[in-house]
């Protein structure tokens, strides 16, 4: 039997806010298998990003354990989360974050490349993601040329050139239309699934947590 990609105990996070403290996150433990799409649901305000941002290792100030692929990565100093994210990690936002002056392709490119994949090889990847995702005809197109959709297409494909054993996406499709949601979280959930990647995906809408292989909710700060 495989190990857990993932794995939360006992995690914790309280914050500060106007003299009070808040506790967002208390006491949430969670295993993800490798390949497996976990819709993480819960209320606005719940704590959902928190959580994404611990298991990505780009906040501090948490309590409780957090492996990532086997390895404790709770304590580890700057370069070695830096070290993980690259290994194992892929990320897409509500919001694309896509380079600007870069065209789609370009924004695919970026990270293999600061990943040392050689160029030609980079350009492959990116373009068959690309294509993959119904983007063949929008290659050279910088995101100010392309639509929402398109938008976020691109930013899944950023998320996964680097063959990620593990996607934390926050509302990837919230900023859409519910039509263009729905085609766009599908083609996300099929091309995370031909690479065999795990997924954590923060979302409101049971709807589309009903797609993915499992859904777990976040309430009083533990997960249900
Ligand atoms: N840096 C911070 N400082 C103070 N409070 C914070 C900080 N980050 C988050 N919070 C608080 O923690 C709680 C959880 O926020 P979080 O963004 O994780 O929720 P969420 O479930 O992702 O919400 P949404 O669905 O609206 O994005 C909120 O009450 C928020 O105000």
């Amino acid at each position: 039997m495989s190990s857990p990609i993932v794995s939360l105990r006992g995690l914790c996070r309280s914050f500060e806010q106007g003299g009070m403290r808040i506790d967002v996150l208390r006491g949430v433990d969670l295993d993800i298998m490798p390949g497996e799409i976990v819709a993480l649901l819960g209320p606005s305000g719940s704590g959902k990003s928190t959580m994404l941002q611990a298991v990505g290792l780009l906040e501090g100030g948490f309590e409780g354990s957090i492996h990532i692929a086997g390895e404790a990565a709770e304590n580890l100093a700057s370069d070695g989360r830096t070290r993980v994210r690259r290994e194992h990690l892929g990320f897409v936002y509500q919001f694309h974050h896509l380079l600007p002056d870069f065209n789609a392709t370009e924004n695919v490119v970026m990270p293999q490349m600061v990943a040392g994949t050689p160029e030609a090889e980079a350009i492959a990847r990116a373009e068959s993601l690309l294509t993959s995702l119904g983007l063949g005809h929008r290659l050279t197109h910088r995101p100010s040329q392309l639509s929402g959709g398109e938008q976020q297409r691109v930013a899944v494909a950023r998320a996964l050139a680097n063959r990620p054993t593990l996607v934390l996406a926050d509302e990837p499709t919230g900023n859409l239309d519910e039509a263009t949601s729905d085609a766009v979280l599908g083609q996300f959930l099929e091309l995370v699934r031909g690479e065999g990647s795990a997924a954590l995906v923060a979302t409101h809408n049971e709807r589309l947590a009903a797609r993915m292989d499992r859904v777990v909710r976040l309430h009083d700060g533990v997960l249900e």
